[in-house]
């Protein structure tokens, strides 16, 4: 199935549900949970450090740092299945990308909280292509400013084997999320693409 655009005004999200066969997804899968060097990294949230509610795992060309609470980050090398995934990820996006964050949801329980993938060294209208493995979870987007971008909150069910790609303004005006929920108890694995200057 090829990308298909979701119209949303103010943002530029195309979304394939069958990037990748549901058995090619289900061994990456496996293959990644099982030889990623997984970190469980804390956040200073309200002054106090508090352990992320995932694993995570930054990997990219060695020129691809970023800074991350004061540190200048340089990522782990490009696997073989990142690297291949990687290139499947360019050629249907017609985008570079150098470096990739991978995020582990153990269970129904993991979460990431609103935000944007705004970071400066990302540039002002980045490509996140965001690739998703295992168990399907909503993925909220709310705009930032509803008196700017009258909308309601949406969900979009991320299936095993999806891409959704972000571009253009999409990072300006929408947040996203990817709430906890209580019917899920088996692990997800995301991938987001993206180009970092440093
Ligand atoms: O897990 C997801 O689908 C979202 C991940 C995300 O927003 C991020 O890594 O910035
Ligand atoms: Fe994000």
């Amino acid at each position: 199935m090829p990308l298909t655009p979701i119209p949303l005004p103010a943002a530029d999200l195309l979304l394939d549900p069958e990037f990748l066969p549901l058995p090619k997804a289900a061994e990456l899968l496996t293959e990644l949970t099982a030889t990623i060097p997984w970190q469980h990294e804390a956040i200073r949230l309200f002054g106090r450090d508090v352990l992320q509610p995932r694993l995570t795992a930054w990997h990219g060309d060695a020129g691809a740092t970023y800074r991350y609470s004061g540190l200048q980050l340089t990522p782990q090398p490009w696997t073989l299945a990142l690297q291949q995934l990687r290139r499947h990820v360019e050629a249907v996006t017609g985008a570079a990308f150098n470096s990739v964050l991978l995020n582990l949801y153990r269970t129904g329980q993991d979460s990431m909280g609103w935000h944007a993938d705004n970071e400066p060294e990302l540039g002002p209208t980045p490509v996140i292509a965001s690739v998703s493995l295992g168990a399907t979870r909503s993925f909220r987007l709310r705009p930032r400013n509803p008196l700017l971008t009258p909308h309601p909150p949406l969900s979009l069910a991320l299936t095993s084997g999806s891409l959704l790609v972000m571009r253009g303004l999409t990072q300006q005006h929408w947040l996203h999320s990817l709430p906890k929920t209580a019917r899920v108890q088996e692990p997800r694995l995301n991938l987001t693409f993206r180009w970092v200057t440093s």
